[in-house]
């Protein structure tokens, strides 16, 4: 090893391997201070052997000062010093140099791969073998109290070698994978940086994992997480700095520099002065639409690089307007914190609440492309059916605003509305917290435990036991003891309904495998209890006789087997009843949130509200009559399981460490309470866009008076906002922000394309000919992710059915069933688009009869945000309100 060498040849004891071994790890860990890398001992176990590692230490505790002070000097020799500052082109000789230390990497890299590869290959088989050979290596012997102690000794060891194998394998594999990964195209940016005080600049070239020289000591390429690569993201060329655990590092980038790269050839250079190259970012924004969304390490603007590396708060905000790279941002955050925190956080220790399933599997290909698993995916309606699925039908969020959407003229309307808005409100949730209080008091209700049409506790019983505990004991707690209190009656019940007569009557039709369990049970019992008689015997007998003879009633031959018989036959009867006591059945939830739902004096006397909401009464009907028939409405599911777990006692996720919610804007006040009650021990980063409230609950992520703000207290709560659009050519952000109040502070990025193209037909018939023209072209001209946008999921049926009949091939109807997102044209509704992006968006109907409420515009909008390359819209008559209001400048008007 060429370190080895260079000690050897500077006269250090070769012959002191153990020196010698840790030498690298050494130097590794002074380069790791030296550059204020984040040198966890993740990344060192990854580059080195264990045994190397505690021989670095030994190395370091042993070797005298000299020695600590050559490796220092290494390190110098180490860094290549030979620096230039570029101009904004690159000229050819540079390019030369970059395509030759490119090639460099490459051969260094496929070398590196190539010695990991048998070992990886056959890694499988030698740990297996290893494990075969465990006891091989093992002696036991354990006829003294020393041969114990000995065997046990030997046995520890085993194991240590064993897991210290296994562990340098797993290290093997992942070297080898993240290589792999880099190989086709190892980096995709430079900074020179010269620290203050140092003559010296070094080059950091950066990718997305880091890879080591050889030798050990020199980074050829940087992972993009490490804080130097920071810099990469938060400067351009001048002052900069970067933080590490030990202090901030300041210094001057000398260049800063990009490259696309593939398959080991330099496609682009670009040096840039300003923010990372628009060039790149140009390039990569003007590439087609995918099914799955992509990384863009190579590309992390500066604001999403504090979101990514924001390490602090307690709860981080994002609001964002649409296509500001939010869900980007927050995917290559989890791929950080994975990083950064590699030895204590685990991919499934965070959560990500998504806005559909579909929307999962648009999102789950990033973190692997990084070399990270994925965080576990769910969304919140899949939560509340795990809890409450089996005892309600419960509404989704799809059907809800489907409602909104659709059933304006029908009778109750305004009263779903408001109960849609105050049950998500904070006052709900306070109203709730209150009534569990009043409910320690008066008003608890219990269902009766019944059996066999009789009732073995009742309804008053259980109240009466549960208000005679002590007051000042907490609801839930009481619950407990409630339900400990009905286990033991349920057990003297037990003994007292084995002398029923049904049991008598069951006893007689037993067949044979109950007879065998029981005289299994016998036996084992007799067993432990050493009889002297063999049962086996016995049962043998018993059994041949009811082979003989089934239809015979057993002649019980003692009473002990009879007294066993029908132990087991009431046990068996009242499983189900120990099992819904264990799981609190016998509190009525239902009834204790219907009852809630009554007067509104009775409301205000049971949550010292003092307001109940508009519409009271056909609000409280609603609910009632939904909660009569087992279902319940989306804005109850979260309430009735806090006002579940207040009475029973909360559940809590105390594994989870970090809960990301996109599309935060739909959730309400009520449900992010609920979210930060379960999962305790976790931070938030909740991201959206105010602009897409398309839900009547939504909560306004950043206005002053925020409940998010709220949630966890100014102190602990970060607020970022991202204003530049990345998504849509600059045309299509222009119209689309024209469409909100608040639109002027959206920026887009400067990627040019058709203004968006607005067509007015005579008829339904000439709007649907026009759309299956537009598709043919579209698709002509090489876009093959075309979505015709609709309102409503009616909506879309009647487009996909028109588009059809008009002739319209290969086409797809996305519902809120469709899993998984595909390339192609799609018909589908704007509140399932949301999230996602296509190269072209056609909005099936722009017309007034479609779009007219001021509550449909952050719909309207929403649809239109979806287009990165093109936007169609079509009318019959005339358009909507707000695309009238429209300045004619932003668009094309085609007849
Ligand atoms: N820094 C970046 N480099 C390259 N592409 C980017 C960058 N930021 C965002 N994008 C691209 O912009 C598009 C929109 O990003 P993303 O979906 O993350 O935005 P969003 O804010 O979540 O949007 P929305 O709220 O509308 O769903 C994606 O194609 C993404 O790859």
């Amino acid at each position: 090893m060429a370190i080895r060498q260079h000690l050897a040849n500077r006269g250090l004891n070769r012959d002191d391997k153990k020196r010698t071994d840790g030498m690298p790890v050494l130097f590794y860990i002074n380069r790791l201070n030296a550059k204020h890398h984040c040198g966890n001992i993740g990344e060192l176990s990854s580059n080195f052997m264990l045994s190397d590692i505690v021989n670095a230490f030994y190395l370091h505790l042993y070797c005298s000062t000299w020695v600590r002070g050559l490796s220092t000097v290494m390190m110098l020799l180490y860094t290549n010093p030979k620096r230039g500052v570029f101009e904004e082109m690159v000229n050819e000789q540079d390019w030369q140099q970059e395509q030759d230390r490119l090639d460099l990497v490459s051969v260094t890299l496929r070398a590196a791969i190539a010695e990991l590869e048998p070992e990886v290959a056959g890694l499988r088989d030698q740990v297996a073998e290893i494990r075969k050979r465990f006891w091989e290596e093992v002696t036991i012997n354990t006829s003294t109290h020393e041969d114990f102690e000995e065997s046990f000794y030997s046995m520890k060891q085993q194991e240590a070698v064993l897991s210290e194998r296994e562990r340098s394998h797993q290290n093997r594999v992942q070297r080898w994978k993240s290589m792999k990964r880099l190989l086709p195209s190892p980096y995709f940016g430079r900074v020179d940086f010269q620290e203050d005080g140092l003559s010296s600049n070094e080059q950091i070239y950066i990718g997305v994992s880091s890879f080591v020289d050889v030798d050990g000591l020199s980074f050829l390429v940087y992972d993009w997480r490490t804080p130097i690569a920071s810099m990469y993201y938060d400067y351009s060329p001048g002052a900069s700095a970067y933080e590490t655990p030990g202090g901030r590092v300041a210094g001057t980038m000398m260049l800063k520099r990009q490259y696309q790269i593939r398959e080991r050839e330099l496609q682009n250079v670009f040096d840039t002065s300003l923010t990372i190259g628009d060039e790149l970012l140009q390039q990569v924004l003007g590439q087609g639409a995918d099914t799955q969304m992509k990384t863009i390490v190579a590309t992390i603007q500066k604001e999403q690089n504090a979101i990514i590396r924001d390490d602090k708060s307690r709860m981080l905000i994002v609001q964002g307007a649409a296509g500001s790279g939010k869900t980007s941002a927050a995917l290559q955050r989890v791929a950080y914190l994975l990083y950064k925190h590699r030895n204590k956080l685990k991919a499934d220790q965070m959560i990500l609440f998504s806005p559909n399933p579909m929307f999962n599997s648009y999102v789950s290909t990033v973190l692997p492309e990084l070399g990270e698993e994925n965080m576990q995916q769910t969304t919140l309606q899949e939560y509340l059916e795990y809890w409450l699925g089996s005892s309600f039908r419960l509404e989704d969020p799809f059907e809800q605003i489907e409602y909104v959407l659709t059933s304006i003229q029908s009778q109750g309307y305004e009263a779903r509305l408001s109960g849609i808005r105050y049950k998500a409100s904070e006052a709900f949730l306070r109203a709730l917290q209150s009534y569990a209080l009043w409910l320690g008091k008066e008003g608890m209700m219990f269902r009766g435990i019944r059996f066999q049409d009789r009732e073995l506790i009742t309804e008053e019983q259980l109240k009466s036991r549960f208000y005679g505990y002590d007051s000042s004991i907490r609801l839930a707690n009481r619950v407990a003891l409630l339900r400990e209190w009905i286990l033991r009656e349920l057990t003297s019940l037990e003994r007292k309904e084995q002398e029923a007569r049904w049991v008598q009557d069951e006893l007689n039709y037993l067949d044979n495998d109950q007879y065998a369990e029981a005289h299994g049970a016998l036996r084992k019992k007799y067993r432990q209890e050493k009889a002297v008689f063999d049962l086996n015997e016995q049962f043998a007998e018993m059994y041949g006789e009811l082979e003989q003879d089934e239809a015979n009633d057993f002649d019980f031959s003692t009473q002990e087997e009879e007294e066993l018989l029908r132990r087991m036959i009431v046990k068996e009867h009242f499983k189900p009843l120990r099992q819904d006591a264990k799981r609190l059945k016998f509190i009525n939830v239902n009834g204790l949130y219907d009852q809630l739902f009554v007067d509104d004096d009775a409301y205000r006397l049971m949550t010292n509200e003092t307001e109940v909401p508009e519409h009271w009464q056909e609000m409280c009907k609603q609910t009632k009559e939904k909660l009569s028939r087992q279902e319940l409405f989306y804005e109850d599911a979260a309430p009735f399981l806090y006002l579940k777990e207040l009475v029973e006692g909360a559940r809590t996720n105390t594994e989870v460490r970090h809960l990301f919610i996109d599309e935060g804007q739909d959730y309400s006040p009520f449900q992010f309470l609920f979210l930060k009650q379960l999962f305790p021990r976790a931070r938030m980063t909740v991201l959206g866009d105010f602009g897409q409230a398309i839900f009547p609950q939504a909560t306004n992520l950043h206005a002053a008076d925020s409940p998010l703000i709220r949630l966890y207290g100014e102190g602990d709560t970060s607020l970022i906002r991202l204003v530049r659009s990345y998504r849509s050519t600059r045309e299509i952000v222009e119209f689309t922000k024209a469409l909100l109040p608040n639109g002027e502070e959206i920026v887009p990025f400067e990627r040019n394309g058709r203004k968006p193209v607005l067509s007015k037909m005579g008829g339904d018939k000439m709007k649907v000919a026009r759309l299956i023209e537009d598709l043919a072209e579209l698709r002509d001209e090489g876009f093959d992710s075309i979505a015709v946008i609709t309102k409503t999921m009616a909506e879309s049926l009647e487009a996909y059915e028109a588009l059809k009949a008009g002739g319209c091939e290969a086409l797809r109807l996305i519902t809120k069933e469709t899993l998984t997102f595909e390339r192609g044209t799609m018909v589908i509704p704007a509140y399932l688009a949301k999230g996602v992006e296509f190269d072209a968006v056609l909005i099936y109907d722009a017309s007034p009869r479609t779009y007219h409420r001021e509550s449909e515009r952050k719909l309207f909008y929403t649809a239109c945000t979806r287009a990165m390359h093109r936007l169609l819209l079509y009318a019959t008559g005339e358009w909507a309100p707000f695309v009238q209001a429209l300045d004619t400048s932003l668009y094309e008007e085609m007849r």
